[in-house]
């Protein structure tokens, strides 16, 4: 075996000790660690030789310069793929690197189950009013129970919007552990594989109607961004609560503000912001009905030990020639298995 001539380049504090360890147990793999704080300039020579790139999955965490865009493509000509740490993956530009021929990869379904039990969970302390009931014992002496009267969740609506790996582990902890109804929302879904998923296929206003409790978990593209926007809060109902842990643009927050100035929905569980972490001052932050974190949905220890060791599979996956499973533009495959082969003296299968 070629000692060290698959060479891969990662961002150090996104990625977990497993990814690392991993890739170190491959004599013909040479990782450079580069931190997010690392100079454009010194990190010119890494991208120059790099076959592959291991990125944040979310976009303001990871400095500009290191986002997989046109430019960085040109400077790294030798680049087979480029891998997400998350399911999402703002901060790559795919187009560029269909263009380029770079496959791009993210690592969805590994973080699923943390992010659902996220989403979950806001919902339960939004209804059972369990940051509000926590805030007033704190500066209350004589809290009025009666002022903190929530809601159970059993039997409630849930209306999840996308249907993914996220959409549909809510699904089935909202049915299996709640005995809530679920209702979803996912145009690329048909109506059985919504039911296989544990949904009622509905349309987007019929859910947004009907749903005691609304759910984002789609991802950010040209379809979804500004999806929810004052047309949308309006139409839901004024006890419902709002939930999302997908990405910020797919809701208008300015929208969402008014909403709950408005008081047309009961509030929101909020984990993603169009600007990531949202400073303190924020206007949603000044909402007692609002709960907040900031992009930890999928910060758990299991998440992460899952993320980091499915990038590392698919990295070595494709680096040894064979097809990633979660790849984002399969249509690259013809154009990166010449690049592949040019690099590496095999088609890859
Ligand atoms: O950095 C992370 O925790 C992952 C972000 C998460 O939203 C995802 O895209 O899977």
């Amino acid at each position: 075996m070629t000692v060290n001539n698959k060479r891969v380049f990662y961002v150090k504090y996104l990625a977990h000790e497993i990814y690392v360890d991993i890739l170190k147990k491959r004599p013909d793999v040479r990782l450079d660690r580069l931190e997010n704080e690392t100079p454009e300039a010194t990190f010119a020579p890494v991208l120059a030789d790099a076959h592959a790139y291991q990125i944040g999955a979310a976009r303001d965490e990871l400095a500009p310069h290191f986002h997989a865009h046109a430019e960085l493509l040109k400077r790294a000509p030798n680049l087979l793929i480029v891998s997400s740490n998350g399911a999402g993956f703002d901060p790559v530009d795919v187009d560029a690197c269909t263009a380029a021929g770079v496959l791009v990869v993210n690592q969805s379904g590994g973080n699923a189950n943390s992010v659902a039990e996220h989403a979950l969970g806001m919902m339960l302390t939004l209804s059972k009013r369990i940051i509000q009931s926590d805030r007033r014992l704190r500066r209350e002496a004589n809290v009025n129970r009666n002022d903190l009267i929530g809601n159970e969740l059993k039997e409630k609506t849930v209306g999840i919007v996308g249907l993914g790996n996220v959409g549909r582990r809510i699904a089935e902890l909202c049915r299996g552990l709640l005995h809530m109804k679920v209702i979803a929302y996912d145009p690329y879904l048909t109506v059985d594989e919504m039911a296989k998923r544990g949904g009622e296929k509905v349309e987007l206003d019929d859910l947004l109607r009907r749903a005691d409790f609304v759910s984002i978990s789609c991802p950010l593209d040209n379809k979804s961004r500004g999806m929810i926007g004052a047309r949308e809060f309006a139409l839901m109902q004024p006890h419902a609560y709002f939930v999302t842990t997908a990405r910020g643009f797919i809701h208008d927050e300015k929208a969402l503000e008014e909403a709950l100035r408005d008081k047309r929905i009961a509030g929101a569980g909020l984990d993603v912001w169009a600007k990531e972490p949202p400073p303190p001052d924020h206007p949603l932050l000044q909402f007692d009905n609002v709960l907040a974190s900031p992009h930890t949905a999928g910060v758990t220890r299991e998440a992460r030990i899952n993320m980091g060791r499915i990038a590392a599979e698919q990295i070595l996956d494709a680096l040894d020639g064979k097809r990633p499973p979660r790849i984002i533009n399969p249509e690259v495959w013809p154009v990166y298995a010449r690049r592949f082969e040019k690099a590496f003296g095999f088609m890859p299968g």
